[in-house]
């Protein structure tokens, strides 16, 4: 395949530094992709290092698939550029694409192939040895040797996601890129992906984009929501800590009331046997707060800031105008 830039007429990306952040894996500036005249994306960046697993999240149409597909190089941008491992999305789409493995939200399988054959014909038509050795591992880090001889029409979903893994790493490439990778899947073929993932992202850079909360908040350490084709929130995966709100797990549990009367204590409530989230006044300084709650004798064990559910931090990002909430 020539090395040639994709044929949509490009815009002007604004300011965009040569190099990549110091340490990056990839880097994507102001990447927007316009049909006709509806926008899909527009103005998304990110920046992911080795061993990182970033997730995307967003309502139906919120520009996922759209997000993944040009940062997979396999639609090209109307505007923005990327870098991956040193190599340009736009001057050297080629090289890009051969450092990453992609799954996308319909792999394409070829139902009368077998699992061993279809990994060998993935890994040459990216440059590498299809060799058995390279085949070989693929198998093995995707669980599927027992599958290797099985025709990909023989085989349930759960197999046939990881055969679409195993092609997204077969020619172990730095970053995988996974579109909906748990979608459709059994509880149990779940829990097996996950493994899988959570593996894989020892050794690579993952972006994987979900619908479903649980599976980004299981899975990743940082996500991006979008929502009508722009970026509206990113943060660590199992959402902010509060300055102001802390959880506390206690040996006895304080008399109802007691634990509001400490300085700087707003209110406090039981969230379970021993298990308490405290909120604290504006000026309180949480040290002292500490201090007097370990000194009032209950037994204080653990005392760690509140989170945010992902729940409520993607409730709260996608709500307000335009959002489905
Ligand atoms: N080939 C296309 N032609 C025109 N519009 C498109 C095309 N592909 C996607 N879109 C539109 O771009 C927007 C973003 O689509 P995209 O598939 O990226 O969203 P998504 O977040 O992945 O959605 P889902 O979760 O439903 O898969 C949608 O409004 C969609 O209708």
């Amino acid at each position: 395949m020539p090395d040639s830039p994709p044929t949509t007429a490009r815009q002007p990306a604004g300011p965009a530094s040569e190099d990549t952040a110091p340490g990056a894996l990839l880097q994507a500036e102001h990447l927007s992709r316009h049909y006709a005249s509806h926008t899909a994306l527009s103005g998304f960046s990110l920046t992911l290092h080795r061993g990182e697993v970033v997730g995307l999240l967003g309502p139906n149409g919120a520009g996922k698939s759209t997000a993944l597909k040009l940062l997979a190089g396999v639609l090209p941008p109307s505007s923005g550029r990327a870098r991956l491992a040193g190599h340009d999305l736009i001057d050297a789409g080629q090289r890009y694409r051969r450092q990453l493995g992609y799954l996308p939200e319909r792999p394409p399988l070829y139902p009368d192939m077998r699992v061993h054959d279809y990994l060998r014909f993935c890994a040459r038509l990216r440059g590498a040895d299809g060799g058995r050795t390279a085949v070989g591992r693929a198998l093995t880090e995707c669980g599927l040797e027992a599958m290797a001889d099985r025709r990909l029409d023989q085989l349930s979903q759960g197999y046939r996601q990881r055969v679409g893994i195993a092609q997204a790493v077969v020619h172990r490439p730095p970053l995988i890129i996974l579109d909906e990778p748990t979608v459709g899947l059994d509880p149990r073929q779940l829990q097996g992906i996950r493994q899988l993932i959570r593996r894989l992202a020892r050794a690579h850079g993952i972006l994987l984009s979900s619908h479903l909360l649980p599976e980004i908040q299981a899975l990743a350490d940082r996500v991006i929501i979008l929502q009508r084709g722009r970026i509206c929130h990113q943060g660590p995966a199992r959402g902010e800590p509060h300055a102001r709100r802390f959880n506390a797990r206690f040996r006895r549990d304080p008399h109802a009331g007691a634990l509001e009367g400490l300085p700087g204590v707003a209110a406090a409530r039981a969230v379970a046997p021993e298990h308490w989230q405290l909120r604290l006044t504006p000026d309180a300084d949480p040290d002292r707060v500490i201090s007097a709650v370990a000194a009032a004798g209950w037994g204080l064990e653990a005392w760690q800031p509140a989170g945010d559910s992902l729940e409520q931090v993607f409730l709260r990002a996608t709500q307000g105008p335009g959002g489905e909430a």
